[in-house]
């Protein structure tokens, strides 16, 4: 069956005043059916600016300098807004950090839920309030709540009637950036696991951005590791935990504490990534390789298919599997 999401050689660019930031940079991955799909990697690294790509918040002067984004068969780059807009939140839903702080302040929890839901099915007038209670029971919100304003409500209670907008529709994809980073601990997890019971009750597809490395290798099914506006290394999240390829791979999961198992020290990575405006040439990783060789300097290694086929790795050290590599990207194309 094909990917749900299928995003290939996506770059976008910020045109600045030093130059034009590439901060995504021809990167190409696919989200399966009813599969949870993270991006990792440093602060700055393109995340944001990946998720913003895919759902089209980019804004000016952010513009998309290339590649395609097919959600089940539709190309969303060439879509005319209008089109668009019908499939955003019916097929593809958002849930950012800040959309707790985004809801109108002046609207009732009730009001905004129904009008998302008539904004797409103008005929479900009548039954457009019992579904606001529904939905309001599925993320366990009272739904004497659903007469609140948002400021009667906490940031978690908050954050789940987002959550609760962003269900309304039943998308096949949600793409959740950094979805409870502003929560204190023990609310995240709660809304972390109601998302997981929502995801596997309704089969979405979810894109999950985050910081916490240990909580995206316990949610997702596949990684994907960006550094410097790249794509480096994406694989089944348990490979990734267990296995790590790419240098910088390594280097991050031991800058966080091991999930379980002895202690052991975290080490990081030494310095830090490159200019945007001016990447490195070759490995944009390798002015902090601890295993640079001379090729990674000229040359940019391409992500191609590890030797077992499970995940994909853009690095030389692999160089004497590249024959094969090629070979069998060629056939999974
Ligand atoms: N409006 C902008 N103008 C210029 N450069 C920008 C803008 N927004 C982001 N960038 C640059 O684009 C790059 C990618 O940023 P992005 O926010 O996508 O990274 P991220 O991996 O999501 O980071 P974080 O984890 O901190 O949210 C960074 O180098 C950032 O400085």
């Amino acid at each position: 069956m094909s990917a749900l999401l299928e995003v290939r050689e996506l770059s976008v660019e910020y045109p600045s005043a030093r130059g034009v930031v590439k901060a995504v940079d021809r990167i190409s991955f696919t989200i399966g059916r009813g599969e949870i799909f993270g991006l990792a990697g440093e602060s700055g690294c393109g995340k944001s600016t990946t998720a913003f790509g895919i759902c089209r918040l980019l804004r000016p002067p952010a513009r998309l300098a290339g590649g395609s984004v097919r959600l089940d068969g539709v190309e969303l780059t060439a879509l005319p807004e209008d089109e668009f807009d019908k499939l955003r939140w019916a097929k593809l839903s958002i849930v950012l950090q800040s959309a707790m702080n985004n809801l109108n302040p002046v609207m009732t929890i009730r009001k905004q839920l129904t009008d998302a839901i008539l904004a797409h099915e103008p005929d479900a007038a009548s039954a457009a309030d019992a579904r606001a209670a529904e939905l309001m029971k599925l993320v366990d919100l009272p739904a004497d709540r659903l007469n609140s304003y948002p400021h009667e409500l906490s940031g978690g209670m908050r954050q789940r009637v987002v959550i609760a907008m962003a269900m309304a529709l039943k998308p096949s994809l949600v793409i959740m950036d950094e979805p409870t980073t502003a929560l204190d601990v023990v609310v995240q997890h709660g809304i972390i696991r109601k998302m997981m019971e929502l995801q596997r009750r309704f089969g979405f597809s979810i894109l999950f951005i985050t910081h916490d490395l240990p909580l995206m290798l316990q949610m997702c099914d596949r990684i994907g590791i960006m550094y410097a506006g790249k794509l480096v290394e994406t694989a089944p999240a348990s490979r990734i935990l267990k296995e790590p390829k790419h240098p910088y791979t390594q280097g991050l999961l031991d800058s966080f504490p091991a999930l379980s198992g002895e202690k052991r020290r975290l080490t990081g990575i030494p310095g830090h990534p490159p200019d945007l405006i001016r990447p490195p040439a070759g490995c944009r990783f390798q002015p902090r390789c601890r295993r640079a060789m001379p090729p990674c300097l000229s040359v940019e290694p391409a992500l191609l298919p590890d030797r077992d086929g499970l995940g994909k790795v853009a690095c030389h050290l692999y160089g004497e599997e590249e024959g094969a590599r090629e070979q069998a990207s060629a056939a999974s194309e």
